[in-house]
């Protein structure tokens, strides 16, 4: 169970991962964009996983409706929006929203500098008066190759100031991290944070190039680390966060099973693992879904799932002035 007396974070979200069905189906009627469905429950079984799908990419299918509706800045700036009044409806104090431009923008021929204002925008009007906070972490998709990635960058990088850290996502079997080194001596250099996407579709160096040649301080998922015991010692030793995401890693087939999920272990070790949503919406899940129904599954205790409470505010891209105020105001409530 969520433990309400703590701050409820998730900091391994996707912006463009959770776009409500009802909002696909008005900005397909909006911009006469022709979707497979014409109402929400004919429209679930396309944006939604319904069974365990049999890999990552056929996962990451799932999530394309969500972003071939985007025909305009204020499509982008509408779902930013609504991922702040959802995230708000499930009780979370604080999220760190992740979003990839390219993937936004291609479908319907936006610019991804245009997205990333866009999105920034959004954020800010609807966290402004909220009883929640939010931070934007940018996105490098992968999938679309190291010189899109590059044209990604500058626009996420045209931004920096209100982002707090740039991601690698997509197809980490087809696009492995070697070929974006270049792209994160440049993430460095704009005193940008980098959270990484490894150890999902591959096995534990691929957690080693993340940390050591792309400067990872945060690994999204990670479970391949279970396989090496030097790297949860080292994972453990330098504080190197893990964003565990349990249903997003049962419907990958990441793991087949949740008894089977290393995410205990990962906490019994002392790494700071936490829990998130990944991409809620195409999951059908919230995150009170995984603290109620899936981490107890995986086989957490009530003093696990505190301790995953409190390893998030840890490892979270907030300054430790913001992470004593987000107590206090908890605490306050
Ligand atoms: O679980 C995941 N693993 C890897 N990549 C993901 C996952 N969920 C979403 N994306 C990727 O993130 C970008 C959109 O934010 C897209 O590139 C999508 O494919
Ligand atoms: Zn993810």
């Amino acid at each position: 169970m969520i433990n309400r007396e703590l701050p409820l974070l998730d900091i391994h979200r996707h912006l463009d991962g959770n776009v409500r069905a009802q909002t696909i189906l008005e900005l397909g009627r909006q911009f006469n964009i022709e979707l497979p469905a014409d109402n929400v429950e004919a429209l679930i079984p396309h944006v939604q996983v319904i069974d365990p799908e049999p890999n990552l990419m056929a996962f990451l299918q799932k999530l394309d409706w969500g972003v071939t509706v985007l025909g305009d800045y204020d499509a982008c700036r509408r779902i930013a929006i609504e991922n702040i009044e959802d995230a708000q409806a499930q009780g979370l104090d604080y999220v760190e929203l992740r979003f990839s431009p390219y993937y936004m923008a291609q479908s319907q021929g936006l610019h991804p500098e245009g997205v990333v204002e866009a999105v920034v925008d959004g954020i800010k009007s609807a966290t402004k008066d909220a009883n929640i906070k939010a931070n934007l972490i940018g996105i490098l998709s992968r999938t679309y190759g190291v010189k899109t990635c590059q044209k990604e960058l500058d626009a996420l990088l045209a931004f920096k100031n209100d982002l707090v850290a740039v991601d690698l996502a997509g197809d980490e079997i087809g696009f492995p991290g070697e070929l974006f080194i270049e792209h994160f001596k440049q993430v460095r250099n704009a005193y940008l944070a980098s959270t990484i996407h490894a150890g999902e579709a591959l096995g534990a160096p691929s957690i080693w190039q993340a940390i050591n040649e792309l400067g990872a301080c945060r690994i999204g998922h990670g479970v391949k680390a279970i396989e090496d015991p030097k790297l949860m010692d080292y994972l453990r030793d330098n504080r190197i966060g893990i964003e565990s995401c349990l249903t997003s890693n049962i419907q990958t087939s990441t793991v087949n099973d949740l008894a089977k999920h290393p995410l205990k272990q990962f906490l019994d070790h002392g790494i700071l693992a936490c829990i998130n949503t990944d991409d809620p919406a195409v999951e059908g899940i919230e995150i009170e879904y995984e603290y109620t129904v899936a981490a107890p599954k995986a086989g957490l205790s009530q003093a696990d799932m505190e301790k995953a409470q409190k390893n998030a505010l840890e490892i979270a891209f907030l300054s430790d002035g913001d992470k004593k105020e987000l107590s206090a105001i908890v605490s306050a409530r």
